[in-house]
């Protein structure tokens, strides 16, 4: 029996060999890399002598602006592996916020300097910029590599396809040699098919994570930075309302839209393109055209009624948000609800958001449905037809001509019955040279259908592909447009020019700015008030609420304490947003210490997601009191100070985790607070209703251990009680009017003395009045029952 002998050096062996010798290659690499990754992690935990013990940041690090974290591994707690975090690139932010200004207005300018008029192209190509910023970088080698696969990938489809019509040949012709060695160069072929095949579908989902690490730290790096954008953001955007949606949910699924687009289009982009460079030589130009028109056709029609789906897609996310959200606050209030016995309402809540949710989502499943239909019935099935037609024309063509010439014979039995005459003919004996060359040329003609066959399919297919990434595009509008929704606003709120939400009528009024007071940093004699009002930031501008008069003039010194005074909603707190810069100042001067010198601590309790030492040291990290110089000790004697040294024993440790704002009694919270302040040791501390919880006792003994570490308070309070812990008190009465009283002189002190005394009475007599109510109302109701 003769062997099948294999050609070495024929495509399907050179490739098979290529792909295993790359991917073995490949393998060394990442092994080696992993290897080195590992002795480094090694030789940087064995410097640690204790656990958990963190590296002072490098001097390189520090002068860069960049940032390190310790992450430890999941599988070891006690490994740490060390993330760099570059430093964030503000001419970066400040050039692009033009490019985001007025987008809309020089989409519709025709000189403008966008390069496509096309909203959606425009917004991509923005985008572009963040995604891929520089171009000798990891994501351009990842497009590349993937460019490379998807035009390997077509190549092999036209090898595969040459190959399948050889077998079939070698079937028909009953040539069982030729047949097993094609059989093998399938098998081996198929390696590197796969292989490709499966790099797509890698590097696609590679590129999407990296998009989305790239645009979410650009995101990351605007939303939080000293400009407290995460806070004045509701300022500008009330549409924004769901920013966490947007940087959470939206930046993924844009990234792996326009991914998986890319991918989706590329490949039969690629495909139509070398297929029909293939088939223009196999089926003639006309033939060519014929495929073209019928896509046009096609193309129109399936356009003319896709449903808007970015709209629709843009909308369930929307919708998805708020119900997310609304989960999310009855988690973080599920104790007062509870209280409350709110649970029917809040379930109404949610049932209406929900079935609002369900409402679109059926809408769009309808829409899906019909387009579905249409979209089926051409795609698949007509161009199918097409295929098959065209793949049968040089067939029926060349017997047609043979035909006419009066050579050939009946060419529909000739194609159909070919592999029935052929098969059953095997190895029969025909001199006839007619014959043979006729039963030569069916064979022929059998392959070159196979070839064609299989090519316009796949072209059909991918053609059909295109087609139905119009809807992928679709999809994509919509997160594109919620993407740029949300950097257009996150450039706005972080201009040093925002204007908090104001219109554009009161902009113009003001002549380009309608914040015109003046900070002035590095006050060294204390806080001092010039001519500032109180204004709620909104879109009037320094023409809305006013809360206290226009002329809030004051000066704290050095060794002062200051009590602002006032009832509920008079505007104290919003004084401590003016000098924590949370809110403008629209007129005046103010005059303050640096920012690292004061410490505001805002009325409702914050308790970060960590340990227990995370609560005390909050806003610093681990890394950063290492670097100060203190340890656990010096934490415990800050708690032991506010009294609160009993959570070290109850709780075990500083490493324990909880959810501390349902830990926590009210008191305590303060407290904790409190604490922060020692550990952080500012020279003046902003406390707003801070010791409402703690008994007047603690509260006497939290104002006295300030006194005596040499902190400066600004109280914000109603409680007049307070006045003995101070020395000035600014009084905020009930028409927005203030008054400053020195608490130090011996005249003051004495009215003060007099108020408080009179107060006390006040309260004891209200105390006196409630028991005879209540004995009253009992009498009554004892009169009533007799
Ligand atoms: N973002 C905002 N938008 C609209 N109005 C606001 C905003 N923030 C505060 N206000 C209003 O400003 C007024 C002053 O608020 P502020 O918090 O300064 O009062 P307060 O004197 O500290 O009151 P309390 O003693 O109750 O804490 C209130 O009427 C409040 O409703």
């Amino acid at each position: 029996m003769n062997r099948v002998s294999i050609n070495y050096q024929s495509r399907p062996v050179i490739l098979f060999l290529t792909t295993l010798a790359g991917s073995l290659g490949f393998t060394a690499i990442f092994c080696i890399r992993s290897l080195i990754h590992l002795y480094k992690d090694y030789v940087y935990n064995r410097k640690l002598n204790r656990p958990l013990l963190i590296r002072q940041s490098s001097s390189i690090l520090k002068k860069s602006g960049a940032r390190e974290l310790y992450v430890p591994k999941p599988k070891d707690e006690l490994t740490l592996k060390r993330i760099v975090i570059p430093k964030p690139n503000q001419d970066l932010y400040a050039l692009d916020k033009y490019l985001y200004k007025n987008f809309d207005k020089r989409l519709h300018d025709t000189q403008s300097s966008l390069l496509f008029s096309s909203r959606f192209l425009s917004q991509i190509a923005l985008i572009w910029r963040i995604l891929i910023p520089k171009y000798y970088l990891k994501n351009t080698y990842l497009l590349l590599s993937q460019c490379f696969f998807l035009v390997l990938r077509t190549w092999l489809s036209l090898l595969v396809a040459k190959l399948d019509g050889q077998i079939v040949k070698n079937l028909i012709g009953g040539n069982g040699r030729k047949f097993a060695r094609d059989l093998i160069y399938w098998l081996l072929i198929a390696f590197p098919a796969s292989y490709t095949n499966a790099a797509i579908k890698y590097l696609t989902n590679r590129l999407a994570l990296s998009f989305r690490a790239n645009l979410t730290r650009y995101i990351h790096d605007m939303y939080l930075d000293n400009k407290m954008v995460y806070y004045k953001i509701a300022f500008n955007s009330p549409t924004l309302v769901n920013i966490d949606q947007y940087i959470t949910n939206d930046v993924e699924k844009f990234c792996s839209s326009i991914c998986s687009l890319f991918s989706s289009m590329g490949k039969p982009a690629i495909d139509l393109v070398f297929f029909l460079v293939y088939l223009r030589d196999a089926l003639g130009t006309g033939a060519i055209i014929g495929i073209f028109a019928n896509y046009f056709l096609t193309a129109t029609v399936l356009k003319r009624y896709t449903p808007s789906f970015g709209k629709l897609s843009k909308k369930r996310t929307q919708l998805e948000g708020t119900y997310y959200n609304q989960h999310l606050n009855i988690i973080t209030n599920s104790e007062e609800i509870g209280f409350y016995k709110g649970s029917v309402t809040e379930r109404n809540k949610l049932l209406e958001t929900f079935d609002k949710l369900m409402k679109h989502i059926n809408k769009e499943i309808d829409i899906t449905f019909t387009y579905n239909i249409l979209e089926d019935y051409v795609l698949k099935y007509t161009w199918s037809a097409w295929g098959y037609i065209f793949a049968g024309l040089p067939v029926f063509l060349d017997d047609f001509l043979k035909y006419v010439s009066g050579e050939g014979t009946n060419s529909t039995t000739a194609i159909t019955a070919a592999p029935t005459i052929s098969t059953s003919t095997t190895g029969v004996t025909n001199n006839n040279d007619t014959a043979t060359e006729s039963r030569a040329n069916e064979r022929q003609n059998m392959r070159q259908f196979i070839i064609n066959k299989r090519l316009l399919l796949s072209l059909a297919d991918a053609g059909s592909r295109l087609m139905y990434s119009l809807k992928d595009i679709s999809e994509l509008t919509g997160y594109t447009d919620r993407v740029f929704e949300l950097l257009t606003n996150l450039h706005k709120v972080h201009s040093p020019r925002f204007q908090y939400g104001a219109n554009d009528k009161v902009i113009a009024e003001e002549g380009g700015s309608c914040i015109n007071g003046t900070i002035q940093n590095d006050y060294r004699r204390g806080v001092r008030f010039e001519n500032i009002p109180i204004i709620i930031p909104l879109a009037q501008g320094p023409e809305g609420t006013n809360l206290i008069t226009n002329n809030l003039s004051f000066q704290v010194l050095n060794n002062w304490n200051l009590l602002i005074l006032g009832h509920n909603g008079c505007g104290k707190t919003s004084i401590a947003r003016i000098m924590a810069g949370l809110w403008p100042l629209y007129y005046g001067l103010l005059l303050k210490p640096n920012d690292d010198d004061i410490y505001y601590l805002p009325q409702k309790c914050y308790f970060t997601q960590g340990n227990l030492r995370e609560q005390i040291i909050y806003p610093y990290s681990y890394n950063d009191m290492l670097e100060m110089g203190y340890n656990d000790d010096h934490l415990f004697h800050i708690l032991r100070e506010v009294k609160l040294e009993y959570l070290l024993t109850r709780e075990g440790n500083f490493n324990v985790r909880k959810d501390w704002k349902d830990v926590f009694s009210g008191g305590e919270k303060q407290r904790i607070l409190i604490a922060r302040v020692l550990f952080k040791k500012p020279k003046l501390v902003v406390l707003d209703e801070l010791t409402n919880a703690v008994s007047t006792d603690v509260e006497g003994y939290l104002f006295e251990l300030l006194e005596r570490k040499k902190i400066r308070y600004i109280t914000l309070s109603h409680r007049p009680l307070l006045m003995k812990y101070h020395d000035l008190v600014l009084e905020i009465d009930e028409v927005g009017s203030w008054s400053l009283h020195d608490l130090t002189s011996e005249e003051n002190l004495q009215t003060i003395d007099k108020e408080i005394s009179e107060i006390e009475s006040k309260l004891s007599q209200v105390d006196q009045w409630e028991k005879r109510k209540q004995v009253v109302e009992l009498y009554l109701d004892g009169k009533k029952e007799e």
